[in-house]
């Protein structure tokens, strides 16, 4: 059994808070709410993630209704279509929700989307207090949500454990910004930088959890991309392995079609698979691929940003690319990635023509090398993980 916290947080039980004996929390100086305030706004991360990968294009929101120091209504949105969270949490709290709290991660829109407005249910539901995690980018929203509400007379906090809220919706954020799906390149290597021996052998370079994490990591995404050459030398499944979890849509980027005619990812019982290629590109394999439930789709020039572009057309957030060297240097070169995710084991395999993780950038200097910001050390298991977002690379 895995107790990991994605899990914890999916498996829908309820944390046993005692909220008349808050804890104390670090104070830091620009500190926004109060200690409690904080801990309903981290229960409405907590709340918001239960449908991780499953909302795009649409923010994880989760949403917690206070009276008199007392839960009585929770709610989260579950997928794009449903009801916002706001509406699932007023709800269950009924009647109780007149001159209550309301906590949640999202500024509460302010349009007519799939859904109606959540100011004005608020509104309707006659709460005295809304207190909001973070502005909501989406220009339909942006501010509107909040000077909605305090025309109604409700006050409103902004910015509760905002530097979290911002880290849960980051993929959100990038696709409203940038009208991209964020870009996050992964990989495993072993001390020396090589991603597999010299003949292609990789399994495995990091121990089970750092594995495990990756497994994580692919749930909360909605694509994740390899190429051919990854298809070949790897035969990789690319789900998240656990049952009853989300699992993102499998791409393979192959020009030319030179694929096997077995592989794990054309098995798409468990999870779809979409197979990107070009025009006119080998209409045997073509056929072979959409008999057994993949879609292919032919693209005039197979680049990794109009592969993005694709994938933003498609609703999606977040998109993982899992591929090779030579695919990780266009990709980053084509500025389809933003984040790194660089797990590291502390062997040695050696091998002069052993594959690094990434390709060739057309750097002759070190002044060139792209530097990390924001980049944070952990240690899962054995191994390390390296994390850190491309700067000025969006
Ligand atoms: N999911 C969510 C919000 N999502 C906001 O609403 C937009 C989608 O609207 P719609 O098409 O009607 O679902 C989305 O882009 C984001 O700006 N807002 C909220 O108050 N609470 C929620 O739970
Ligand atoms: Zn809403």
């Amino acid at each position: 059994m895995d107790n990991s916290p994605v899990l914890a947080q999916i498996d829908g039980s309820l944390p046993n808070y005692n909220l008349e004996n808050t804890p104390p929390m670090n104070s830091t100086e620009n500190r926004v709410g109060s200690d409690f305030d904080s801990l309903m706004m981290l229960r409405c991360i907590e709340l918001a993630r239960r449908a991780l990968g499953r909302t795009s294009p649409n923010p994880l929101v989760g949403a917690v209704v206070v009276k008199d120091g007392e839960i009585v209504g929770e709610g989260f949105h579950p997928r794009a279509g449903e009801p916002h969270a706001e509406v699932f949490a007023l709800r269950a709290a009924g009647e109780a929700a007149r001159g209550a709290t309301v906590y949640v991660n999202l500024e509460p829109c302010n349009h007519y989307g799939r859904t109606p407005p959540c100011s004005e249910g608020l509104i309707n539901a006659g709460v005295a207090k809304v207190v909001v995690g973070m502005v909501d980018p989406n220009p339909l929203v942006a501010g509107g949500g909040i000077a909605r509400l305090r025309a109604a007379g409700i006050e409103v906090l902004v910015g509760v454990e905002e530097a979290a809220c911002q880290q849960l919706n980051e993929a959100f954020v990038h696709r409203i910004l940038y009208k991209r799906p964020l870009g996050i390149l992964k990989y495993a290597m072993t001390l020396d930088g090589k991603i597999a021996t010299t003949s292609g052998h990789s399994a495995w370079v990091t121990n089970q959890a750092a594995r495990s994490e990756v497994h994580q990591l692919r749930a909360a995404c909605d694509a994740v991309i390899v190429g051919g050459n990854t298809v070949r030398q790897d035969n990789p499944y690319l789900t998240s392995h656990q049952v009853g979890v989300h699992n993102p849509l499998r791409v393979v980027m192959s020009r030319h079609l030179n694929l096997p005619e077995n592989a794990r990812l054309w098995q798409t019982s468990e999870a779809p698979t979409l197979v990107l290629t070009e025009v006119a590109a080998n209409p045997n394999v073509q056929e072979m691929l959409r008999q057994r439930g993949v879609e292919v789709v032919e693209f005039t020039s197979l680049t990794p940003d109009n592969v993005m572009a694709h994938l933003y057309e498609r609703g999606f957030c977040s998109v993982l690319w899992e591929c090779g060297g030579t695919l990780a240097a266009s990709a980053i070169a084509n500025r389809a990635v933003q984040k790194i995710l660089a797990f590291i084991a502390p062997k040695i395999v050696g091998g002069s023509n052993a594959p690094t993780p990434v390709g060739d950038l057309g750097f002759t200097t070190m002044t060139e090398a792209l530097p990390l910001e924001n980049v944070r050390w952990r240690v899962i298991g054995s191994d390390c993980l390296v994390e850190g977002y491309l700067k000025r690379h969006t």
